[in-house]
């Protein structure tokens, strides 16, 4: 069964009332990355490639706590500190109005245990302007059963 957004909202922090949906808690921006170097996936172990914030917009006329994306893909960092309830599994969402703008917020599991500020990929299809703090996504949380509770390398990042 899904959870309620009041239940999940209980495990996301901070959140304002207008973040707290029916089923979930929209999740909020805070940097965004472009990735530099490779990294690699092998049989025993991973490594995330180097990467750089990008630079908020600075331009004099423009909004300088905006970020103007150009087409390509995107590592997003959410503002927000999760925690996936033991006995739960966590999944995000785009918010509908990133996709209807030809965006696309790609995640994976959120695992019971996990504790921190996550990451997801952001496809930009199309030049879009995110404002620093804008809601992007939504995560929903599901009862789930499970053994052990996450101990992995991503444990309390960002935090
Ligand atoms: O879109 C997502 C999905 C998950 N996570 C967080 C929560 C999850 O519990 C953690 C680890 O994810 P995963 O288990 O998939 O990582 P891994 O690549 O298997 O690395 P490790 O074995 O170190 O956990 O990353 C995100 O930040 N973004």
């Amino acid at each position: 069964m899904f959870r309620s957004g009041t239940f999940v909202a209980e495990h996301v922090s901070p959140t304002t009332d207008d973040q707290i949906q029916p089923n979930g808690v929209d999740l909020t921006l805070d940097l965004v990355f472009e990735q530099l170097e490779p990294g690699r996936i092998g049989r025993d172990g991973k490594q995330v490639g180097d990467r750089v914030a990008r630079p908020l917009e600075e331009l004099e006329q423009k909004d300088p706590d905006t970020y103007y994306l150009p087409e390509g893909a995107y590592v997003a960092r959410y503002d927000e500190r999760i925690r996936i309830p033991e006995g739960h599994i966590g999944f995000v969402y785009p918010r509908s109005s990133l996709m209807r703008n030809s965006c696309m917020l790609n995640t994976a599991v959120w695992d019971a245990g996990y504790e921190g500020r996550g990451e997801g990929l952001l496809q930009v299809h199309h030049d879009i302007e995110i404002e620093r703090g804008a809601r992007i996504a939504q995560l929903v949380l599901a009862e789930a059963d499970h053994e052990d509770v996450y101990d992995g390398s991503y444990q309390r990042e960002n935090l």
